[in-house]
């Protein structure tokens, strides 16, 4: 048995300890797995008890805090509150998953706790908090300078490309944004929350914000409207995701008036050739050809047409070749991203390797996989959280 089978093998027996007894997992095979599992008693101590003090923040899926363990580490603690066996299965699953997807651009599950109804996942700790914290700040903007915002730009397209083509799963994002990119000590970006819309179950008996699958501004129309997933829908949000990094403004500022919808204005200067505008005012030193190159590459990925945005090896490509010349963009799909979407329930995936994922799917023969490819695996859109 590989060391990663013995790990899940391992996690399997706690969960299902959780599961049957309802107590403690936490007397359990500890130092046989490697640290994976963290003791609830321990990571009480880590956080002060989850004191409020150590809160990171809050997000869809519970508080985060910020751990300090006995070796010294730091750790980010996100505490989850689960109790349906489905919701057990699931969170299985997610583990799994998460332990076979590591890349320098992704940020690094160290283990989890499962504890009677207490789940949690223990995450590196990033000191740095997230880029919307920076990016959408007068002040803090001016710590990104360009070469750091053209750096967090090729990171995350270099994350994105493992998901979608490298790692042992293909994954789909389903919610790139500013928020979920963290950054390290240096500044490079760390793609979070990836997967973890699948560790709760989809019935009616949640909160909506547990169901959340996307978020305004960032989502591409036909999954906004239709539900259709596809690798290209992620590709839609990094290009919103380069544009808002270029320009240092978030992808709707009603403050803007007519330039309110970045994606609309962007391409409006394009149409003008007046690209450089979009610009960052705050940044005094600027590749200007590295600059108007990302806001290309912005509109390509948020092209109306599905078929027409690169996939994130091209846009690995784009960026790290100085020969490459970018086709022209058609025009962006604006249309359903602000607000209209409908609800769209399909069957449930069959061929999923870990059998009840939405967006981790088998890998194909090769070349991209179309949204019918996808649409047939796809999932419920049943809300959105509209405050983020
Ligand atoms: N590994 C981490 N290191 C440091 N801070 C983190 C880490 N993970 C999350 N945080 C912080 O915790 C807060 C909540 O994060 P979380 O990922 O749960 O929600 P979010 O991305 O802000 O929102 P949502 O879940 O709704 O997308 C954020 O402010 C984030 O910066």
């Amino acid at each position: 048995m590989g060391f990663l089978s013995y790990l899940c093998s391992c996690l399997d027996k706690r969960l299902k300890s959780a599961t049957n007894h309802g107590g403690s997992a936490a007397d359990e095979d500890a130092s046989d797995t490697n640290g994976l599992f963290f003791q609830l008693s321990t990571l009480q101590i880590a956080t002060c008890f989850f004191s409020d003090l150590n809160k990171l923040g809050h997000g869809g899926f519970g508080p985060v805090y910020k751990g300090l363990m006995p070796s010294g580490e730091e750790v980010a603690v996100k505490k989850l509150s689960l109790n349906s066996r489905q919701g057990i299965r699931e969170f299985t699953n997610e583990v799994r998953l998460l332990l076979k997807v590591q890349h320098r651009n992704l940020v690094t599950l160290l283990g989890c706790c499962v504890e009677g109804p207490e789940k949690m996942l223990v995450y590196e700790y990033l000191p740095n908090k997230s880029l919307d914290y920076f990016l959408f700040d007068r002040e803090k903007a001016s710590s990104l300078d360009w070469m750091t915002r053209f750096r967090i730009i090729t990171g995350v397209a270099r994350g994105l490309l493992y998901l979608h083509e490298e790692a042992p799963v293909r994954i789909l994002h389903r919610d790139i944004k500013a928020s979920n990119i963290l950054l390290d000590e240096l500044l490079n970006p760390k793609i979070s929350d990836f997967g973890l819309a699948r560790l709760f179950p989809g019935d009616d008996t949640h909160l909506n914000t547990f169901k959340i699958s996307g978020t305004h501004g960032y989502m591409a129309p036909e999954y906004a409207m239709h539900g259709y997933l596809s690798v290209k829908s992620d590709v839609f949000s990094y290009g919103v995701l380069v544009l808002e990094i270029v320009s240092g403004r978030k992808n709707f500022d009603l403050r803007l008036r007519e330039k309110a919808d970045l994606l609309t204005y962007t391409w409006a200067l394009y149409g003008e050739g007046k690209t450089l505008e979009l610009v960052d005012r705050s940044l005094t030193i600027c590749n200007k050809d590295e600059a108007a190159m990302c806001v290309q590459l912005g509109l390509l990925c948020c092209q109306q047409s599905i078929p027409d945005r690169p996939d994130m090896n091209s846009v690995h490509l784009m960026l790290s070749s100085d020969s490459f010349t970018l086709p022209k963009p058609g025009k962006p799909g604006t249309h359903g991203r602000g607000g209209h979407w409908t609800t769209t329930t399909t069957s449930a995936l069959t061929n999923t390797i870990t059998g009840s994922t939405n967006t981790a799917l088998t890998k194909g023969s090769g070349g991209n996989s179309s949204v019918e490819d996808y649409s047939r695996n796809s999932m419920s859109v049943s809300s959105i959280d509209e405050g983020r």
